[in-house]
């Protein structure tokens, strides 16, 4: 396994107050590393700097390394050959993420089209094989579709087939699968694993649902305030955790209580 992902001393400091304080760790290549915490914690941030989409005004200071390409030092037009090739991300709200006026089956090529030399019949082979893999079958979703004719959970899994179309070697997913029924959720991340093990694709989750944080990362990274107050193995954090804040989260968790005081509930988005 090769090391994929270095964030060393990363700070982020918006137009009024510092938001990330000090943030460090590393990610290997095929593994999970789930980011979790209460809401407000940073999470979010954490995610858009690594993404190079943090709002205007924001600054950061530290190193955000992706193999040996220095991310928060990159311009945007490099950053534009490194998200959907190099970096899939999936975001909680796949409505703004999608173009209302675009075509899914579109939307998904548009990827190949940016980041590949595909001819336009292998775009379309691909984008109908990843429709399938993200279980948007053709009997029930035409490619030729708008995003607006689609559930919300039918939204995400196009974004999830957008976010790994060009086997990217980093996925972000950041609360992608709270607002998906508890079947779907699963399928997802079974396809999200499947690609860890086959391709060594890294995964950093941002998730406040312990539950799912234990079934699928390798790793946990707990945020308080901006800042880590602790990070190991999923085993180690979930049996021994060492600061009294994670050793809160988990007990909230045990008792079903996390959801209330950590994060609004996610919205559902009604199929039209
Ligand atoms: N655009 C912004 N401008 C100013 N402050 C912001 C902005 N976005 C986030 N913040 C602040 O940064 C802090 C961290 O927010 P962030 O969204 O990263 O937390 P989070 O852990 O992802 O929360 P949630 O689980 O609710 O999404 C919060 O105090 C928030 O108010």
């Amino acid at each position: 396994m090769r090391s994929l992902l270095h964030v060393l001393n990363l700070s982020v400091q918006s137009p009024n107050r510092p938001i990330l304080h000090d943030v460090s760790f590393t990610l290997e290549s095929g593994q999970v590393l789930a980011i979790t915490g209460e809401s407000g914690s940073g999470k979010s941030t954490l995610a858009l700097s690594l993404t190079g989409l943090l709002p205007p005004g924001f600054q950061t200071n530290g190193s955000i390394r992706l193999e040996k390409t220095e991310l928060s030092t990159l311009s945007e037009r490099d950053w534009c050959q490194i998200r959907g090739k190099r970096l899939g991300m999936v975001f909680q709200e796949p409505m703004t993420a999608l173009n209302p006026t675009r075509r899914i089956g579109t939307q998904i090529g548009d990827t190949f089209r940016l980041h590949t030399t595909l001819s336009r019949r292998e775009i379309d082979t691909e984008t109908r094989t990843l429709m399938e893999q993200v279980g948007l079958s053709e009997a029930d979703v035409s490619k030729r579709a708008y995003p607006h004719q689609l559930s919300g959970g039918q939204r995400q899994r196009v974004l999830l087939a957008m976010a790994l179309a060009c086997q990217p070697e980093l996925l972000i997913a950041d609360e992608f699968s709270t607002a998906l029924d508890a079947r779907t959720q699963a399928a997802m991340m079974a396809l999200v694993t499947r690609r860890c093990e086959t391709q060594g694709m890294a995964v950093l989750m941002i998730s406040h649902d312990l539950g799912l944080v234990r079934r699928h990362a390798d790793h946990v990274l707990v945020m308080k305030d901006g800042a880590c107050v602790e990070q190991g193995t999923t085993a180690s954090v979930f049996n021994a955790p060492r600061h009294p804040y994670t050793q809160a989260l988990l007990t909230m968790s045990l008792h079903g209580a996390a959801r209330t005081p950590l994060t609004p509930l996610p919205v559902f988005t009604a199929p039209l």
